[in-house]
C-alpha cells in the first residue's frame, strides 16, 4: 500500500516505522501547508498534523479521491463539514481521538460502567486526562469521546473543562513531562470510588491502530469508525 504521510512529527515518524515493517511504502511526508502534492501516487493518507492543519488536508485528499485516516485532535468543529463532504464525493474517511486498540476496548467499558451508573446520583463522575508538555490541545480528544460516551448514558448535558457544576461533567487536562497519554473516569460517593484508567505506555498503540486502518478502508466507501475497523460491534 502507498501511504502519504500528512504531519511527520512524533506519530508521522512512528506510522512510517509500523507501515514499512508492514510491508507498505511511504510515499509522501508532508509537513506544512503545499498546494504542490501529487495525489495520484498514494493509495491512501494518513494525517496526525495540528489541529489547525487538519482540515484542510482532510478536504483536500477527499477531493482528490484518497481515502484518509486521520487522527488529528482539536479540529472538530469542522467535523461534521468533512461527513457532508466526504459523502457528496463518494469518499472514505475515518477519524478517531484514539486509534490504540486499549484504548477502543476503554472507550466500550465506559459506555458499559455509565450505563450501569445512570440511576445512581450517589456517585459524581469526573475524567482526567494527562498528556505530554507539547500537546496543543485540551482537553484531549480521547477525553472528549469519554466525556461524550458519560453524557449519552446519564444526566449531564455537556462536558466542561475544569469546572463541574449539576449540568457539566469536568474534565481536568493535565501537561507533564513526555506522558504519551493517560486518562481516568472515576465515580466518587461519600463510601467508595470507582475508577477505570487507560495508560499508554509509549505510542506504538495510537501507530499500529491507525496504520491497521489504513489498511482496512482501501476499497470502501464511507465514514467509518474505530469500532468498524476493529469490529467492536
Ligand atoms: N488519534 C490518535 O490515536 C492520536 C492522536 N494524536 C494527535 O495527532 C496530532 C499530531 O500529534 P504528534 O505527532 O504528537 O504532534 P507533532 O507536533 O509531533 O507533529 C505534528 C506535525 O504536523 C506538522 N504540520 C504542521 N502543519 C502541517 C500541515 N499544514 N500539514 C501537515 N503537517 C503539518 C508539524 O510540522 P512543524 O513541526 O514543522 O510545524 C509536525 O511535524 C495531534 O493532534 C495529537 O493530538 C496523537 C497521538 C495519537
Ligand atoms: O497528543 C497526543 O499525544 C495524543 N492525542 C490524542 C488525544 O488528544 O486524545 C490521543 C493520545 O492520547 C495522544
Amino acid at each position: 500500500m502507498r501511504i502519504a504521510l500528512f504531519g511527520y512529527g512524533k506519530m508521522g515518524q512512528m506510522i512510517e516505522e509500523i507501515a514499512l515493517n508492514r510491508g507498505h511504502e511511504i510515499v509522501a511526508k508532508i509537513d506544512e501547508s503545499t498546494e504542490d502534492i501529487n495525489f495520484n501516487t498514494m493509495d491512501v493518507a494518513i494525517d496526525f498534523s495540528m489541529p489547525s492543519a487538519a482540515y484542510g488536508n482532510i478536504t483536500k485528499c477527499i477531493n482528490n479521491n484518497v481515502p484518509v485516516i486521520s487522527g488529528t485532535t482539536g479540529w472538530l468543529d469542522d467535523y461534521e463539514n468533512a461527513v457532508s463532504l466526504c459523502n457528496d464525493k463518494k469518499g472514505a474517511f475515518i477519524y478517531a481521538s484514539n486509534f490504540s486498540l486499549g484504548v477502543n476496548i476503554f472507550f466500550e467499558l465506559n459506555n458499559y460502567l455509565a450505563k450501569m451508573m445512570q440511576n445512581l446520583p450517589e456517585y459524581k463522575v469526573e475524567l482526567e486526562e494527562i498528556h505530554h508538555t507539547q500537546k496543543l490541545d485540551a482537553p484531549s480528544g480521547t477525553a472528549i469521546t469519554l466525556a461524550e460516551g458519560v453524557i449519552s448514558n446519564s444526566n449531564y448535558k455537556a462536558w466542561k473543562l475544569d469546572h463541574s457544576s449539576d449540568e457539566t461533567l469536568k474534565i481536568t487536562s493535565k501537561r507533564i513531562g513526555k506522558v504519551p497519554g493517560t486518562h481516568t473516569v472515576e465515580y466518587d460517593s461519600v463510601v467508595d470510588s470507582i475508577q477505570i484508567k487507560h495508560t499508554a505506555h509509549n505510542r506504538e498503540g495510537f501507530a499500529l491502530g491507525a496504520v491497521t486502518a489504513a489498511e482496512w478502508i482501501i476499497g470502501k466507501t464511507g465514514i467509518f469508525s474505530m469500532r468498524d475497523v476493529l469490529n467492536l460491534g
